[in-house]
Protein backbone atom coordinates (compact mmCIF):
# COMPACT_ATOMS: atom_id res chain seq x y z
CA UNK A 1 0.00 0.00 0.00
CA UNK A 2 2.61 2.46 0.97
CA UNK A 3 4.46 1.70 -2.28
CA UNK A 4 1.45 2.25 -4.20
CA UNK A 5 1.40 5.62 -2.67
CA UNK A 6 4.77 6.75 -2.83
CA UNK A 7 4.47 5.91 -6.82
CA UNK A 8 1.02 8.22 -7.02
CA UNK A 9 3.39 10.86 -5.18
CA UNK A 10 5.91 10.57 -7.76
CA UNK A 11 3.26 10.92 -10.64
CA UNK A 12 1.62 13.89 -8.98
CA UNK A 13 5.49 15.45 -8.54
CA UNK A 14 6.36 14.68 -12.15
CA UNK A 15 2.93 16.37 -13.22
CA UNK A 16 3.68 19.07 -10.89
CA UNK A 17 6.93 19.49 -12.64
CA UNK A 18 5.95 19.25 -15.95
CA UNK A 19 3.34 22.49 -15.61
CA UNK A 20 5.89 24.15 -13.41
CA UNK A 21 8.10 23.73 -16.61
CA UNK A 22 5.54 24.61 -19.20
CA UNK A 23 4.67 27.89 -17.13
CA UNK A 24 8.62 28.39 -17.23
CA UNK A 25 8.62 28.11 -20.85
CA UNK A 26 5.86 29.95 -21.37
CA UNK A 27 6.10 32.93 -19.39
CA UNK A 28 10.40 33.51 -19.23
CA UNK A 29 11.32 31.60 -22.60
CA UNK A 30 8.34 32.61 -25.20
CA UNK A 31 6.85 35.63 -23.68
CA UNK A 32 9.99 37.77 -23.51
CA UNK A 33 10.44 36.68 -27.18
CA UNK A 34 7.08 36.84 -28.32
CA UNK A 35 7.92 40.26 -30.64
CA UNK A 36 11.03 39.03 -32.48
CA UNK A 37 8.14 36.18 -33.87
CA UNK A 38 6.14 39.44 -35.84
CA UNK A 39 9.19 40.38 -37.27
CA UNK A 40 8.78 37.11 -39.39
CA UNK A 41 5.36 39.19 -41.08
CA UNK A 42 6.94 41.95 -42.60
CA UNK A 43 9.95 39.68 -44.15
CA UNK A 44 7.14 37.52 -45.68
CA UNK A 45 5.13 40.20 -46.77
CA UNK A 46 8.64 41.90 -48.57
CA UNK A 47 8.82 38.80 -50.64
CA UNK A 48 5.95 39.47 -52.26
CA UNK A 49 7.53 41.79 -54.20
CA UNK A 50 9.48 38.70 -56.12
CA UNK A 51 5.62 37.36 -56.67
CA UNK A 52 5.26 40.28 -59.07
CA UNK A 53 8.62 39.19 -61.06
CA UNK A 54 7.61 35.20 -61.13
CA UNK A 55 3.67 35.23 -61.36
CA UNK A 56 2.47 38.06 -63.60
CA UNK A 57 -1.00 38.24 -63.75
CA UNK A 58 -1.68 35.85 -60.79
CA UNK A 59 1.01 37.88 -58.46
CA UNK A 60 -2.60 39.55 -56.83
CA UNK A 61 -4.16 36.37 -55.69
CA UNK A 62 -0.53 35.54 -53.88
CA UNK A 63 -0.11 39.07 -52.35
CA UNK A 64 -4.24 38.44 -50.96
CA UNK A 65 -2.68 35.13 -49.81
CA UNK A 66 0.10 36.55 -48.05
CA UNK A 67 -1.95 39.83 -46.85
CA UNK A 68 -4.98 37.08 -45.66
CA UNK A 69 -2.41 34.95 -43.71
CA UNK A 70 -0.07 38.28 -42.52
CA UNK A 71 -3.50 39.57 -40.59
CA UNK A 72 -4.71 35.87 -39.28
CA UNK A 73 -1.32 35.12 -37.53
CA UNK A 74 -0.57 38.96 -36.14
CA UNK A 75 -3.97 39.17 -34.82
CA UNK A 76 -4.00 35.17 -33.20
CA UNK A 77 -0.60 36.54 -31.86
CA UNK A 78 -1.60 39.46 -30.12
CA UNK A 79 -4.71 38.38 -28.93
CA UNK A 80 -3.29 35.48 -27.07
CA UNK A 81 -0.17 37.31 -25.99
CA UNK A 82 -2.71 39.61 -24.16
CA UNK A 83 -5.27 37.13 -23.27
CA UNK A 84 -4.02 33.80 -22.98
CA UNK A 85 -0.26 33.87 -22.78
CA UNK A 86 -0.64 29.91 -22.13
CA UNK A 87 -1.35 29.54 -25.60
CA UNK A 88 1.30 31.48 -27.55
CA UNK A 89 3.58 28.43 -28.68
CA UNK A 90 0.01 27.63 -29.94
CA UNK A 91 -0.30 30.91 -32.37
CA UNK A 92 3.63 30.78 -33.43
CA UNK A 93 2.69 27.05 -34.12
CA UNK A 94 -0.17 28.43 -36.83
CA UNK A 95 1.95 31.36 -37.88
CA UNK A 96 4.79 28.85 -38.97
CA UNK A 97 2.39 26.04 -40.56
CA UNK A 98 0.03 29.29 -42.12
CA UNK A 99 3.53 31.07 -44.18
CA UNK A 100 4.98 27.88 -44.82
CA UNK A 101 1.59 26.39 -46.64
CA UNK A 102 1.03 30.21 -48.35
CA UNK A 103 4.65 30.37 -49.92
CA UNK A 104 4.18 26.47 -50.97
CA UNK A 105 0.95 27.36 -52.76
CA UNK A 106 2.11 30.72 -54.07
CA UNK A 107 5.45 28.35 -55.40
CA UNK A 108 2.83 25.57 -57.04
CA UNK A 109 1.37 28.60 -58.72
CA UNK A 110 4.76 29.75 -60.20
CA UNK A 111 5.54 26.11 -61.35
CA UNK A 112 2.18 25.59 -63.05
CA UNK A 113 3.26 29.24 -65.11
CA UNK A 114 6.13 27.50 -66.04
CA UNK A 115 8.76 29.09 -63.68
CA UNK A 116 10.58 26.32 -61.95
CA UNK A 117 13.36 27.96 -60.22
CA UNK A 118 11.02 30.29 -57.98
CA UNK A 119 11.55 28.70 -53.98
CA UNK A 120 9.03 31.86 -52.52
CA UNK A 121 11.27 31.77 -49.56
CA UNK A 122 9.77 28.50 -48.21
CA UNK A 123 13.24 27.29 -46.67
CA UNK A 124 13.55 29.96 -44.35
CA UNK A 125 10.81 29.45 -42.46
CA UNK A 126 12.69 25.98 -42.01
CA UNK A 127 15.57 28.00 -40.74
CA UNK A 128 13.45 30.71 -38.99
CA UNK A 129 12.16 26.69 -36.61
CA UNK A 130 15.69 25.82 -36.78
CA UNK A 131 17.32 28.70 -35.48
CA UNK A 132 15.00 31.62 -34.23
CA UNK A 133 11.97 30.10 -33.22
CA UNK A 134 11.76 29.36 -29.12
CA UNK A 135 8.73 26.70 -29.87
CA UNK A 136 8.94 23.56 -27.57
CA UNK A 137 10.33 20.55 -29.55
CA UNK A 138 7.37 19.30 -30.31
CA UNK A 139 5.48 21.81 -31.63
CA UNK A 140 9.21 22.37 -33.75
CA UNK A 141 8.58 18.88 -34.98
CA UNK A 142 4.82 19.26 -36.34
CA UNK A 143 6.27 22.36 -37.89
CA UNK A 144 9.30 21.19 -39.55
CA UNK A 145 7.32 17.67 -40.60
CA UNK A 146 4.31 19.66 -42.06
CA UNK A 147 6.77 21.63 -43.96
CA UNK A 148 8.66 18.25 -45.20
CA UNK A 149 5.12 17.13 -46.14
CA UNK A 150 3.87 20.46 -47.66
CA UNK A 151 7.25 20.21 -50.15
CA UNK A 152 6.93 16.44 -50.93
CA UNK A 153 2.92 17.10 -51.74
CA UNK A 154 2.63 20.06 -53.68
CA UNK A 155 6.26 21.05 -55.30
CA UNK A 156 8.19 18.09 -55.53
CA UNK A 157 6.13 15.85 -58.10
CA UNK A 158 6.09 19.06 -60.40
CA UNK A 159 9.81 19.46 -60.22
CA UNK A 160 10.69 15.89 -60.97
CA UNK A 161 8.58 16.17 -63.57
CA UNK A 162 10.38 18.56 -64.57
CA UNK A 163 14.07 18.06 -63.98
CA UNK A 164 14.04 14.64 -62.60
CA UNK A 165 17.72 14.80 -61.16
CA UNK A 166 18.17 18.45 -59.94
CA UNK A 167 14.94 17.60 -57.98
CA UNK A 168 16.59 14.64 -56.36
CA UNK A 169 19.68 16.71 -55.53
CA UNK A 170 16.89 19.22 -53.80
CA UNK A 171 15.41 16.59 -51.82
CA UNK A 172 18.82 15.26 -50.36
CA UNK A 173 19.60 19.35 -49.15
CA UNK A 174 15.87 19.49 -47.85
CA UNK A 175 16.27 16.67 -46.10
CA UNK A 176 19.31 17.18 -44.64
CA UNK A 177 18.29 20.54 -43.35
CA UNK A 178 15.43 18.79 -41.98
CA UNK A 179 17.64 16.41 -39.68
CA UNK A 180 19.60 19.61 -38.82
CA UNK A 181 16.43 21.55 -38.19
CA UNK A 182 15.10 18.90 -35.78
CA UNK A 183 18.38 18.38 -34.12
CA UNK A 184 18.78 22.34 -33.47
CA UNK A 185 15.50 22.38 -32.27
CA UNK A 186 15.88 18.86 -29.57
CA UNK A 187 19.35 20.86 -28.75
CA UNK A 188 17.07 24.11 -27.82
CA UNK A 189 14.87 22.34 -25.31
CA UNK A 190 17.65 20.09 -23.51
CA UNK A 191 18.88 23.94 -23.13
CA UNK A 192 15.62 24.73 -22.07
CA UNK A 193 15.18 22.20 -19.39
CA UNK A 194 18.69 23.02 -18.21
CA UNK A 195 18.14 26.39 -17.69
CA UNK A 196 14.46 25.67 -15.62
CA UNK A 197 16.47 23.46 -13.46
CA UNK A 198 18.85 26.15 -12.78
CA UNK A 199 15.58 28.54 -12.06
CA UNK A 200 14.05 25.96 -10.11
CA UNK A 201 17.48 26.07 -7.70
CA UNK A 202 18.00 29.67 -7.82
CA UNK A 203 13.78 30.02 -7.14
CA UNK A 204 13.79 27.74 -4.32
CA UNK A 205 16.94 28.71 -2.35
CA UNK A 206 15.33 32.46 -2.56
CA UNK A 207 12.05 30.44 -0.88
CA UNK A 208 14.28 29.20 1.72
CA UNK A 209 16.09 32.31 2.23
CA UNK A 210 12.77 33.94 2.84
CA UNK A 211 11.32 31.53 5.25
CA UNK A 212 14.96 31.66 7.07
CA UNK A 213 14.65 35.48 7.23
CA UNK A 214 11.40 35.40 8.60
CA UNK A 215 12.02 33.10 11.44
CA UNK A 216 14.64 34.93 12.27
CA UNK A 217 12.95 38.42 12.19
CA UNK A 218 10.57 36.97 14.09
CA UNK A 219 12.99 35.37 16.90
CA UNK A 220 14.24 38.48 17.04
CA UNK A 221 11.17 40.05 18.50
CA UNK A 222 9.97 36.90 20.72
CA UNK A 223 10.96 36.18 24.13
CA UNK A 224 12.02 32.37 24.21
CA UNK A 225 10.96 31.50 27.78
CA UNK A 226 7.55 33.06 27.28
CA UNK A 227 6.72 33.10 23.70
CA UNK A 228 5.33 36.82 24.37
CA UNK A 229 6.90 39.68 22.44
CA UNK A 230 9.88 41.52 23.79
CA UNK A 231 11.14 44.95 24.09
CA UNK A 232 12.83 45.11 20.91
CA UNK A 233 9.26 44.29 19.04
CA UNK A 234 7.57 47.26 21.44
CA UNK A 235 9.98 49.67 20.20
CA UNK A 236 9.87 48.64 16.74
CA UNK A 237 5.86 48.73 16.93
CA UNK A 238 5.18 51.98 19.38
CA UNK A 239 4.97 54.70 16.88
CA UNK A 240 2.91 52.71 14.67
CA UNK A 241 0.61 51.43 17.47
CA UNK A 242 0.10 55.45 18.65
CA UNK A 243 -0.62 56.44 14.74
CA UNK A 244 -3.27 54.18 14.63
CA UNK A 245 -4.61 54.67 17.67
CA UNK A 246 -4.91 58.62 16.79
CA UNK A 247 -6.55 57.91 13.33
CA UNK A 248 -9.08 55.82 14.62
CA UNK A 249 -9.73 57.89 17.54
CA UNK A 250 -9.68 55.16 20.13
CA UNK A 251 -7.33 55.88 22.80
CA UNK A 252 -4.72 53.37 24.25
CA UNK A 253 -4.37 52.15 27.45
CA UNK A 254 -2.25 49.76 29.15
CA UNK A 255 -1.36 47.35 31.59
CA UNK A 256 1.71 46.45 33.81
CA UNK A 257 2.12 43.59 35.50
CA UNK A 258 4.71 42.54 37.71
CA UNK A 259 5.12 38.86 40.20
CA UNK A 260 5.16 39.47 43.79
CA UNK A 261 8.44 38.57 45.80
CA UNK A 262 10.06 37.24 43.04
CA UNK A 263 13.97 37.23 44.13
CA UNK A 264 12.45 35.05 47.10
CA UNK A 265 10.96 32.61 44.68
CA UNK A 266 14.17 32.24 43.31
CA UNK A 267 16.28 32.39 46.38
CA UNK A 268 14.07 29.82 47.72
CA UNK A 269 13.77 27.45 44.84
CA UNK A 270 15.75 27.99 42.30
CA UNK A 271 15.96 29.47 39.22
CA UNK A 272 14.55 26.74 37.20
CA UNK A 273 11.15 27.07 39.71
CA UNK A 274 11.44 30.68 38.95
CA UNK A 275 11.23 30.37 34.98
CA UNK A 276 8.38 27.82 35.76
CA UNK A 277 6.64 30.64 37.37
CA UNK A 278 7.12 33.43 34.67
CA UNK A 279 6.07 31.34 31.71
CA UNK A 280 2.87 30.04 33.99
CA UNK A 281 1.96 34.08 34.80
CA UNK A 282 3.18 34.51 30.95
CA UNK A 283 0.27 32.26 29.51
CA UNK A 284 -2.43 33.96 31.97
CA UNK A 285 -1.28 37.00 30.33
CA UNK A 286 -1.54 35.80 26.10
CA UNK A 287 -5.06 34.17 27.68
CA UNK A 288 -6.89 37.42 28.68
CA UNK A 289 -5.11 39.98 26.40
CA UNK A 290 -3.81 37.80 23.58
CA UNK A 291 -7.60 38.03 22.11
CA UNK A 292 -7.53 42.32 22.30
CA UNK A 293 -4.15 43.07 21.29
CA UNK A 294 -0.86 41.75 19.87
CA UNK A 295 1.24 43.46 22.09
CA UNK A 296 1.67 41.27 24.84
CA UNK A 297 5.36 42.30 25.86
CA UNK A 298 8.04 40.66 28.23
CA UNK A 299 9.10 44.30 29.59
CA UNK A 300 11.84 43.12 32.31
CA UNK A 301 12.46 40.10 33.65
CA UNK A 302 9.50 39.07 35.66
CA UNK A 303 7.79 42.36 34.23
CA UNK A 304 4.75 42.41 31.76
CA UNK A 305 2.81 44.51 29.55
CA UNK A 306 -0.34 44.74 27.88
CA UNK A 307 -1.29 47.54 25.17
CA UNK A 308 -4.78 48.09 24.09
CA UNK A 309 -6.65 50.23 21.67
CA UNK A 310 -9.86 50.33 22.74
CA UNK A 311 -11.00 49.93 26.15
CA UNK A 312 -12.42 51.66 28.91
CA UNK A 313 -11.07 51.93 32.50
CA UNK A 314 -13.85 49.54 34.01
CA UNK A 315 -13.17 47.32 30.81
CA UNK A 316 -9.54 47.25 31.47
CA UNK A 317 -9.93 46.59 35.32
CA UNK A 318 -12.06 43.70 34.38
CA UNK A 319 -9.68 41.87 32.18
CA UNK A 320 -7.16 42.74 35.16
CA UNK A 321 -9.13 41.29 38.00
CA UNK A 322 -9.14 37.81 35.86
CA UNK A 323 -5.98 37.82 35.55
CA UNK A 324 -5.16 38.78 39.48
CA UNK A 325 -7.81 35.68 40.16
CA UNK A 326 -6.44 33.76 37.84
CA UNK A 327 -2.48 34.00 38.36
CA UNK A 328 -3.28 33.15 42.34
CA UNK A 329 -5.14 29.73 41.14
CA UNK A 330 -1.49 28.79 39.58
CA UNK A 331 0.27 26.32 42.10
CA UNK A 332 3.08 24.24 42.03
CA UNK A 333 2.34 21.23 44.46
CA UNK A 334 5.62 19.36 45.18
CA UNK A 335 6.73 23.04 46.06
CA UNK A 336 3.78 23.96 48.01
CA UNK A 337 4.02 27.66 45.96
CA UNK A 338 1.74 29.65 45.05
CA UNK A 339 2.30 33.15 43.39
CA UNK A 340 0.90 36.98 42.94
CA UNK A 341 0.99 39.72 40.74
CA UNK A 342 0.76 43.29 41.19
CA UNK A 343 -0.74 45.38 38.18
CA UNK A 344 -0.57 48.91 37.41
CA UNK A 345 -3.17 50.27 35.19
CA UNK A 346 -3.50 53.40 32.67
CA UNK A 347 -5.06 54.53 29.90
CA UNK A 348 -4.63 57.35 27.35
CA UNK A 349 -7.86 58.93 27.88
CA UNK A 350 -7.45 62.57 26.23
CA UNK A 351 -4.96 61.08 23.16
CA UNK A 352 -2.35 63.25 23.67
CA UNK A 353 -0.01 60.91 24.98
CA UNK A 354 2.66 58.54 23.39
CA UNK A 355 4.08 55.53 24.44
CA UNK A 356 6.52 56.71 26.77
CA UNK A 357 4.64 58.64 28.66
CA UNK A 358 1.86 55.58 28.87
CA UNK A 359 4.41 53.15 30.25
CA UNK A 360 5.17 55.91 32.77
CA UNK A 361 2.31 56.25 34.07
CA UNK A 362 1.32 52.48 34.16
CA UNK A 363 4.67 52.10 36.34
CA UNK A 364 3.93 54.38 38.65
CA UNK A 365 0.67 52.94 38.95
CA UNK A 366 2.53 49.27 39.33
CA UNK A 367 4.68 51.24 42.34
CA UNK A 368 1.57 52.30 44.28
CA UNK A 369 0.32 48.32 43.87
CA UNK A 370 3.18 47.18 45.31
CA UNK A 371 3.93 50.37 48.28
CA UNK A 372 0.12 49.13 49.11
CA UNK A 373 0.78 45.59 49.88
CA UNK A 374 1.12 43.55 46.30
CA UNK A 375 -1.76 41.42 44.90
CA UNK A 376 -3.85 44.32 43.86
CA UNK A 377 -4.72 46.55 41.15
CA UNK A 378 -3.99 50.29 40.86
CA UNK A 379 -4.98 52.91 38.78
CA UNK A 380 -2.98 56.33 37.55
CA UNK A 381 -4.01 59.10 38.54
CA UNK A 382 -2.26 62.44 38.08
CA UNK A 383 -3.67 64.07 41.43
CA UNK A 384 -1.79 63.39 44.33
N1 LIG B 1 14.34 32.63 37.12
C1 LIG B 1 14.45 33.80 36.52
N2 LIG B 1 14.68 34.90 37.25
C2 LIG B 1 14.79 36.09 36.63
C3 LIG B 1 14.66 36.21 35.24
N3 LIG B 1 14.83 37.52 34.93
C4 LIG B 1 15.01 38.19 36.10
N4 LIG B 1 14.98 37.34 37.13
C5 LIG B 1 15.10 37.64 38.55
O1 LIG B 1 13.94 38.33 38.97
C6 LIG B 1 14.28 38.97 40.18
C7 LIG B 1 13.55 40.30 40.25
O2 LIG B 1 13.62 40.74 41.59
P1 LIG B 1 13.13 42.15 42.08
O3 LIG B 1 13.24 43.13 40.92
O4 LIG B 1 13.87 42.48 43.32
O5 LIG B 1 11.61 41.99 42.30
P2 LIG B 1 10.77 41.14 43.37
O6 LIG B 1 11.61 40.21 44.17
O7 LIG B 1 9.68 40.49 42.56
O8 LIG B 1 10.20 42.22 44.27
P3 LIG B 1 8.85 43.02 44.06
O9 LIG B 1 8.79 43.39 42.63
O10 LIG B 1 8.95 44.22 44.92
O11 LIG B 1 7.73 42.11 44.43
C8 LIG B 1 15.80 39.11 40.20
O12 LIG B 1 16.31 38.29 41.22
C9 LIG B 1 16.24 38.55 38.86
O13 LIG B 1 17.47 37.85 38.94
C10 LIG B 1 14.44 35.02 34.49
O14 LIG B 1 14.32 35.04 33.26
N5 LIG B 1 14.33 33.86 35.16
Amino acid sequence: MFDYLKGSAKIHRSEYTFWRFKHFHIYQVMLPYSGFVLSVIPIYLLFGYFDYQHLQEDAWLATMTRLFFSFLCVALLLLLKRYSPKHLDLAELTLVLCVYWSLTYIGQMAMHGGDFNYQSGGILVMAYVGALSRLPFKASFIALTFMAICYVWMISPLRLEHDFAEEIDRLSIMSAIYIMCLIACLRRESETHTSFEQYSQIRSQQLKLKASQRKLSLQAVTDPLTELKNRLYLTQNAALFVQNAKQSKQGMSLLMIDIDNFKSINDVYGHQVGDNVIYGVAQIIRQHCGRYTGMNIRYGGEEFLSVFHCFSESELQQIAESILTDVAKLYWPDKNLRVTVSIGLATNKNQSLNMHELINQGDKALYLAKQKGKNRIEIYSDKP
